[in-house]
């Protein structure tokens, strides 16, 4: 009945709602006029006539079943059929004196009337996505449900607003195409979906397949707080007096649930998000105390409940900024030589926080198909990959897939944000999280992985909480650039996943690990020492020829995909080290490199190791080894992480600029495929710089840069909080 409603047209409600007594017979031939057409209509008659389905005819098995089906469309977002299976089940349901009835039938009512709530929520949300149309139909929906005259009032006022903006796009959207601007490369704004998630909440997905490098969302700041300086006003009257009316809305629209409302239970991993009863968890005590005086002076609860929102949503602005020394450009574009001091240097500069109502509704992956930048205030959102229609859309909070191991990801989010990840990385194996970390087979003649305690605790938990995934999974990773992995036996009996802590996965031999960790430690440590020599430039031999060592037994007994082995072996002389070397003086490599280095940019934990041997290579000054080596860990990340990974475009920049230095013509190619990586993962569209992964932003404007393609003093970066 209710979506019967919500299509008679404005006009149709607005002459029934001005009518009286003597209009009945024109306004009710209007209303059959217009409703003869529709075939809802029809079907709502013939349900009503039916003798089985009509009111008198009660049947309660059959009503319980609608109400079922009506349960689940509601956790699935199908809003309109979960109307419709409650509203038909209220006509069955029995009302007799039997108790179990009377309950069904409030039931009933109570998660229709929740609908409301969804339909209102929806309707908001698809507002602020600009989805005006949707937008109004759903508040509409809304509107008709609402039971309170002054509830009706002010969703008509909202859908007022919302007329209003969708008349403003129409116009902007006719002039777009009449000013030719339709033809810009720039695809259009693309209408997102908020649905349900199963295990997330609310989230984005896509209505259609969605290119790569798309802009599928833009958005100006809900509340934005720049730097640290935050104001807070006081009057006589208290802080809700003088909160502006659309900050009071907010807060009303984060503090409205209560427990009894059947969208949290959908939900309950996310409470602090609705009911904040998680706050504790994800905000420091400091601001936990100060949330408790607050509350009991102004808001109560609702305070931090707000104050816990904006924690979990807030996302950090970042402007990347670059004190690069420019070099007349030679035959490769803005490419020069090693020894021109040409650096690319681009630092992260933290502007501030802000809140975006529709931009905080798209969920976290380990392994993200969206980015999310930033341009002065506006928030973009593009595909970093081509994603088909119905797919979510997910946005990295931080860790990704490759990067850190599943266990570290799990934890951070954990601390950081108080869930536990349901991504698909976190959810599957993958080859990634199994190489990542793993440890050389102690066996010579077999190159097989062996696991650590935590790594294979994290990998079978997976198979353990989420049954029936890791079958496919395998398959995929023996289909996986398996020329390299062929090794890697993945054995799986009876659905379970046959990892032991401590044996090869492929010839089961046993390796030490309490053994392996320590010569790791103790390998580290002088890594560690190159590093604090680099820095207070009193760099000896000793130490050198130690991290030199070092490297020897990380190479001994790290797998060789250890990320961590990978990073440090591109950066070191494949030659041990010899005797009596005499290092050049460290101001001198230090400018030789400053081309590698930019501050902040590595795209893992261990870009210490990374700098202080890429250095110590440089003093060598083998440039030769150092290309050879760079294509070996070429061939490693695109294991990792497929072909076109922005990993690769790094690797490849640093490639390039040793080819260039030897004056080797492969240089061309290197670049060429530096700029298809990047070309695809960013584009420049009115002014825009179109970022692809959130912790690779400065590699991505770095190559950008070096290709000419960016002007690194005007772009801004957004990526959420980390
Ligand atoms: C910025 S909000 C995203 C929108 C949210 N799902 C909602 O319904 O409002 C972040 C919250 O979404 C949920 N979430 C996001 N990504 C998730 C993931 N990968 N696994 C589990 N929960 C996730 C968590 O509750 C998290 O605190």
């Amino acid at each position: 009945m209710e979506k019967l409603k919500s299509m008679v047209p404005d006009r149709l409600k607005q002459i029934v709602a001005d009518s009286n007594a003597d209009d009945l017979h024109s306004t009710s031939s209007s209303l059959l006029h217009f409703l003869k057409n529709l075939s809802q209509f029809h079907q709502m008659i013939r349900d009503l006539t039916d003798l089985e389905a009509a009111l008198c005819a009660k049947n309660k098995d059959a009503a319980l079943e609608l109400k079922q089906k009506a349960n689940k469309c509601y956790s699935h977002g199908d809003y309109d059929t979960a109307l419709a299976s409650y509203s038909q089940a209220l006509r069955i349901a029995p009302t007799d004196a039997i108790d179990m009835d009377k309950s069904l039938v409030a039931t009933l009512y109570l998660n229709r009337a929740s609908l409301f709530l969804a339909w209102y929520r929806r309707g908001k949300a698809n507002a602020a996505l600009g989805n005006y149309k949707d937008a109004i139909h759903d508040l509409d929906v809304a509107k008709n449900m609402e039971l309170s005259l002054g509830g009706k009032k002010q969703i008509e006022s909202e859908l007022k607003i919302i007329a209003g903006q969708y008349e403003g796009t129409s116009y902007r959207r006719v002039q777009h195409i009449e000013n030719g601007l339709g033809n810009l490369n720039e695809p259009h704004q693309i209408n997102l979906l908020c649905v349900a998630m199963p295990d997330k909440g609310r989230g984005m997905a896509s209505p259609c397949d969605i290119p790569q490098a798309s802009l599928v969302h833009k958005e100006e700041p809900y509340a934005l707080a720049r730097g640290e300086t935050i104001s807070y006003y006081r009057t006589k009257n208290g802080i809700d007096d003088i909160l502006p009316n659309n900050l009071k809305e907010y807060i009303a629209e984060v503090t409205s649930c209560s427990d009894s409302d059947p969208y949290v239970e959908c939900f309950p991993e996310h409470k602090h998000e609705c009911l904040g009863v998680h706050w504790p968890a994800v905000l420091p005590s400091e601001i936990v105390l100060a949330g408790r005086i607050l509350a009991n002076l102004y808001l109560k609860e609702e305070t931090i409940i707000l104050v816990s929102q904006i924690r979990v949503n807030a996302m950090a602005v970042i402007r990347m900024k670059s004190t690069d020394v420019h070099c007349p450009p030679d035959q490769f574009g803005k490419f020069s030589h090693i020894g021109d001091a040409l650096t690319s240097s681009v630092d992260q500069v933290p502007v501030g926080k802000a809140i975006y109502i529709a931009g905080s509704l798209f969920n976290h992956s380990c392994q993200p198909n969206i980015h999310a930048y930033f341009l002065s205030r506006t928030l973009f959102i593009r595909t970093t990959e081509h994603v088909a229609a119905g797919c979510p859309l997910e946005l990295s909070y931080g860790p990704q897939v490759g990067q850190w191991g599943c266990k570290d990801r799990l934890k951070f989010l954990e601390d950081k944000y108080s869930f536990r990840c349901q991504c698909i990385g976190c959810s599957q194996l993958n080859l990634s999280d199994l190489v990542l970390n793993a440890f050389h087979c102690v066996n010579p003649n077999c190159d097989g992985v062996v696991l650590d305690g935590c790594v294979s605790n994290s990998e079978l938990n997976k198979l353990r909480n989420f049954p029936g995934v890791p079958k496919m999974q395998v398959d995929e990773l023996n289909n996986a650039h398996i020329d390299n992995v062929d090794h890697l036996v993945l054995e799986l009996s009876n659905n379970s996943f046959n990892i032991q802590p401590g044996y090869c996965l492929n010839c089961g031999s046993n390796c030490d690990l309490e053994a392996s960790h320590k010569a790791m430690r103790n390998a580290w440590i002088c890594m560690e020492r190159l590093q604090d020599a680099i820095v207070s430039k009193e760099i000896s031999t000793t130490i050198l020829s130690d991290a030199s060592k070092g490297l020897g037994v990380l190479r001994s007994i790290l797998h060789r995909y250890n990320r961590r082995l990978q990073r440090v072996i591109w950066d070191m002389t494949p030659e041990p080290l010899k005797e009596g070397f005499i290092w050049p003086n460290p101001t001198i490599f230090r400018q030789r490199m400053r081309l590698f280095f930019f501050k902040e940019t590595f795209i893992d934990g261990f870009n210490g190791a990374e700098d202080n041997l890429a250095q110590a290579f440089c003093l060598v000054g083998d440039f030769q080894s150092a290309r050879d080596h760079c294509k070996a860990s070429i061939k490693i990340l695109e294991m990792l992480y497929g072909n076109d990974h922005i990993a690769i475009g790094y690797e490849l920049v640093k490639l390039s600029t040793i080819q260039l230095s030897l004056g080797d013509p492969h240089a061309a190619d290197a670049i060429n495929r530096l700029g298809l990586i990047f070309v695809r993962l960013l584009l420049r569209a009115s002014n825009e710089v179109c970022v692809a992964t959130t912790s690779s932003n400065v590699m991505i404007l770095k190559g950008a840069y070096l290709l000419g393609q960016v002007d690194l003093e005007g772009p801004c970066i957004f990526k959420p909080t980390t």
